[in-house]
């Protein structure tokens, strides 16, 4: 009989998941009751036009938001009925973020701001830990530098070395490298593909451009708060197209 290697676990999962804003006639439904299951190791990018669900649905997968309905399940547990609180206390343990602004704390060093989430929890980083980071990241001889002494580029890789101190469920960039001169986005896309590739790593990266979406295993294209589809092993040349493609339905919509 022939051996099945058994399938991953989703680090992360969202069932029938719907945020709405508002009430009455100016109510916006951002996520429209979406299924998505991100296995363990993966690495997905999120993409589609303009005010189509991303940053919301990144949000509540982070808890920072709290779904109208539906569930959001990080490393197995439905997070989608927690108070604040505690899903701040979840988030900080197993939920890495990155912003496309670095948000690093300018009055720490870098060494110090990579080890911040565990602080936060009242743990005392490990240097040897914080210190493998930053090599990790390309840093090493950076670690007492405070963030106005780093250029944008290397900013954000203390900001992606931040968001693995605590060995995260899931990692999620919203456009990480949005704010970057190309030569440094691509470090940061190398380092998030090395962290998949390495470190058994799951990353959700919401992007607006194929190149950096093309370093994914697969993109899911959000359209009016609904999946509108997936594309596995994405070049940017496909990608491109495909968000065209759905440029022209959001349009087509707006426009009936
Ligand atoms: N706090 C809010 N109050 C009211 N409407 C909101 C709020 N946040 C988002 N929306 C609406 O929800 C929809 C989805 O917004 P969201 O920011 O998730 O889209 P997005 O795909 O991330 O857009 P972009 O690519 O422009 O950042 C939009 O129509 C937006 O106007």
């Amino acid at each position: 009989m022939q051996q099945q290697s058994p399938r991953p676990a989703d680090a992360l999962a969202v069932r029938g998941l719907t945020r709405t804003y508002g009430t009455g006639p100016n109510a916006v439904r951002a996520l429209d009751a979406i299924d998505l299951a991100f296995a363990e190791g993966s690495f997905t990018a999120v993409m589609g036009p303009s005010g189509s669900g991303k940053s919301t649905f990144l949000n509540c997968a982070a808890g920072v938001e709290q779904p109208t309905s539906g569930d959001v399940v990080v490393a197995g547990q439905d997070i989608s009925g927690w108070s604040e609180a505690r899903r701040t206390a979840f988030r900080r343990r197993h939920v890495g973020i990155v912003f496309q602004g670095f948000h690093l704390v300018p009055y720490l060093t870098a060494a110090q701001n990579v080890g911040l989430p565990l602080r936060l929890e009242g743990r005392r980083p490990d240097r040897q830990h914080v210190a493998r980071l930053l090599a990790r990241v390309g840093l090493a001889d950076r670690a007492g530098h405070l963030p106005g002494e780093l250029s944008g580029g290397q900013q954000q890789r203390v900001a992606v070395a931040r968001a693995l101190v605590a060995v995260p469920a899931v990692l999620l960039a919203d456009e990480p490298t949005g704010a970057l001169d190309t030569s440094s986005a691509r470090d940061v896309l190398r380092l998030l593909r090395s962290s998949v590739d390495e470190l058994g790593q799951t990353v959700v990266m919401v992007t607006h451009d194929p190149v950096a979406a093309a370093y994914a295993d697969s993109v899911v294209f959000l359209v009016d708060g609904r999946v509108a589809g997936w594309m596995s092993r994405p070049t940017a040349e496909a990608v491109a197209g495909q968000l065209a493609r759905l440029d022209d339905l959001a349009g087509a919509a707006v426009a009936s």
